[in-house]
């Protein structure tokens, strides 16, 4: 479903991606995981099609999106939550959702979304800024959705959350992937991304140093790659 290889990215002089290569299968969860800096959000913007000078393979159903700019990926199946969820503060919680509706027949739709977000419905009518953290999230993944992507990018969807808050999104992240979406998820939080992911991928300086199925991923792999003297 996506297939990236031999992934090159670049800001400026600075070569960022240095060969990277994944895949995640059609209804899979993979989760990209890293110490800071390794460039898991410059990996999640080159999917996307925001990285100005980027070599390689970036496949998706079949296309390869690696010359093609965002709103064309965008186009073709491929949505972002960004870090940081990018809410319209001055947009009120409908407006937001209400800024990447489309019309697919069968697709998702304003209804739908506020049925598996319940507290997002309660809050449509709120200005984007005034919502807590948690729901920020949900709004952002909502927005996202309603693009209809057939593969989803999530960077870091438990930052700055609470552990109860953590555990929504968890749940959230489960419907959607019952609902047939792939999705490549970037996280800090290793617990979560265990919970939610089929498979794992390291990244340390911009080159995947371990990939396997997420049983595989235990505390002497965390020791050997995740931990700070590392
Ligand atoms: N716009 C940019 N211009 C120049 N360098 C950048 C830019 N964005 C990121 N970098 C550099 O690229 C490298 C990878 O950054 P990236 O944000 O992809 O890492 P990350 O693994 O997502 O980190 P974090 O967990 O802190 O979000 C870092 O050295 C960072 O300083």
């Amino acid at each position: 479903m996506l297939h990236v290889q031999d992934l090159h990215a670049y800001y400026g002089e600075s070569h960022i991606l240095h060969g990277l290569s994944l895949k995640v299968e059609e209804g899979k969860v993979a989760a990209i995981l890293g110490r800071n800096g390794m460039g898991k959000t410059t990996t999640i913007h080159s999917i996307m099609g925001m990285v100005a000078r980027r070599e390689g393979v970036v496949e998706v159903n079949g296309h390869n999106l690696i010359s093609e700019q965002s709103y064309n990926i965008s186009k073709l199946g491929v949505g972002l939550v960004p870090q940081g969820r990018r809410i319209f503060p001055n947009l009120t919680v409908k407006e937001n959702l209400l800024t990447t509706q489309t019309n697919i027949k069968n697709g998702w739709t304003l209804e739908k979304v506020f049925d598996l977000f319940p507290r997002i419905k309660e809050r449509q009518h709120s200005m984007g800024g005034n919502l807590s953290g948690g729901e920020q999230q949900m709004l952002a993944i909502g927005r996202a959705i309603l693009t209809n992507p057939s593969l989803l990018l999530l960077d870091e969807p438990s930052e700055g959350l609470s552990p109860l808050m953590v555990g929504e999104v968890s749940d959230i992240i489960k419907r959607l992937k019952d609902e047939g979406i792939t999705m490549l998820l970037v996280e800090q939080n290793l617990a979560m991304a265990k919970k939610i992911a089929d498979h794992v991928y390291i990244l340390n300086k911009g080159r995947v140093v371990f990939e396997g199925a997420a049983d595989t991923f235990d505390e002497e792999v965390q020791q050997k790659h995740l931990a700070l003297s590392s």
